[in-house]
């Protein structure tokens, strides 16, 4: 990487923000059911503490709509975040995340201390990369420094915006991400395979169009393939649709074609009338019944799938097969991470959902990589050059 890190720049005594993904997945009453994403942002937090540099932390959780919204609250990553560290981390509580309590706690700061802001998407126009939100966020600090790989593909005021106004390094998550999947793809070795799954279709289906240059294959499921399923013009019943991509699908099994790399879609469906795990379900092969929705891939689809995966050299996966946070619906996503555990080859796995699903099942150490991004690693192995990577200074 030919940008500036923590190590290039001296932060004693310095105020220095940085942005991190805490984006993780929680249950219903707010509990963190991953914090990998938490981990992995340790090393550059430690760094900074250990060289008397005064820390202020700052991420998005989910996608809050309306402004501050307490469910959404960075308070259990505070909490988390306190644990791991076995030090306080204040969490400056304010509605417009630059508020008052961010502005003295960070005034206030010594060496080694941490103030974590509040969620930055409470702040409408963050995700629009203005930059007056960036200006205030730059503000508090000397130095911005940008270890949120899993946010690294988006350009918002927090992750792209603020290093116009502040010398800019990346952290040390950064860095590895890139490293790690950087070696392993310059020159992948065939046959590539990617798993594409979850339920982001829309963010996620146009990377389908570069991938087609790099892949030998391609596998889709979970969320992802009942736009594909309808651009086939199968019936898909009420599952996840996103109508405005099915012209796209079609190009892109039009392209697939052209190009004589198999996409590889499910022929069966495990489908319930209602989202919920304790729905009857039932396995339908073909079209879905109009009543139903397609909450897993089918024992016909794992197989299919299965076989696609064995004899690969480079596999990419991202998002599950299936709503695997419902036991009933989880096989195909346990069935595939496990037929990944057995390719002898470079596997990575990227994305909150996916990697918790891995590391759930247990298969986290049979995997060369589990990235903390989804969609960053899938644009970084496209090729794309990420909007919080480009933003930092070069070296
Ligand atoms: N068939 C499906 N219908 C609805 N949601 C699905 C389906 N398959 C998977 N999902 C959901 O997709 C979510 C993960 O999607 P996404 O955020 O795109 O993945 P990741 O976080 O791994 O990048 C999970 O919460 C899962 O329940
Ligand atoms: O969870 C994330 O992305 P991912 O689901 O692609 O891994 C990141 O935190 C980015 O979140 P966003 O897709 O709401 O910008």
């Amino acid at each position: 990487m030919n940008k500036k890190t923590v190590r290039d720049i001296d932060v004693k005594g310095k105020r220095v923000i940085v942005r991190c993904d805490f984006n993780v997945p929680q249950d219903k009453e707010g509990n963190i059911t991953d914090d990998r994403r938490i981990q992995g942002a340790l090393p550059t937090i430690q760094y900074l503490i250990d060289n008397g540099a005064k820390v202020i932390l700052m991420s998005h959780l989910g996608r809050p709509k309306e402004g501050y919204d307490e469910k959404y609250s960075l308070k259990p990553v505070a909490d988390r975040l306190s644990q791991l560290l076995g030090r306080e981390v204040k969490l400056a509580e304010d509605k417009e995340v630059v508020g008052e309590n961010a502005i003295n706690l960070t005034s206030e700061m010594k060496e080694g201390e941490i103030v974590l802001l509040e969620n930055v998407r409470f702040i409408k126009t963050e995700t629009k990369n203005d930059l007056e939100f960036a200006k205030k966020l730059a503000s508090l600090a000397d130095i911005f420094v940008n270890d949120a790989f899993g946010t690294a593909h988006r350009a918002h005021s927090s992750t792209a915006g603020i290093a116009e106004y502040l010398p800019a390094v990346a952290g040390f998550l950064i860095e590895k991400e890139i490293s790690i999947m950087g070696k392993a793809l310059n020159n992948p070795e065939r046959p590539f395979v990617a798993i594409l799954g979850g339920a982001k279709v829309s963010d996620k289906i146009g990377v389908i169009n570069n991938l087609l240059d790099k892949v030998d294959g391609l596998i889709i499921g979970g969320g992802m393939a009942y736009t594909f399923m309808k651009a086939q013009g199968l019936e898909i019943g009420k599952s996840l649709l996103e109508e405005d991509k099915i012209d796209y699908a079609k190009e892109m099994l039009k392209k697939a074609d052209e190009k004589g790399i198999k996409i590889y879609l499910p022929i069966d469906h495990v489908v319930a009338a209602e989202f919920k795990g304790d729905a009857e379900s039932k396995v339908v092969e073909g079209n879905i019944p109009e009543d139903f929705m397609g909450l897993d891939i089918g024992p016909k689809s794992i197989s299919l799938f299965s076989n696609a995966l064995k004899d690969a050299k480079t596999i990419i996966w991202n998002g599950p097969m299936g709503v695997f946070e419902m036991p009933k619906f989880a096989v195909g996503t346990k069935s595939i991470a496990e037929a990944l555990s057995k390719v002898e080859g470079t596997t990575i796995i990227g994305g909150g959902d996916s990697a918790a699903a891995v590391e759930q099942l247990g298969y986290a150490d049979k995997m060369t990589h589990i990235s903390t991004g989804g969609g960053a690693s899938l644009e970084f192995l496209e090729g794309l050059e990420l909007p919080g990577i480009a933003a930092l200074n070069d070296k």
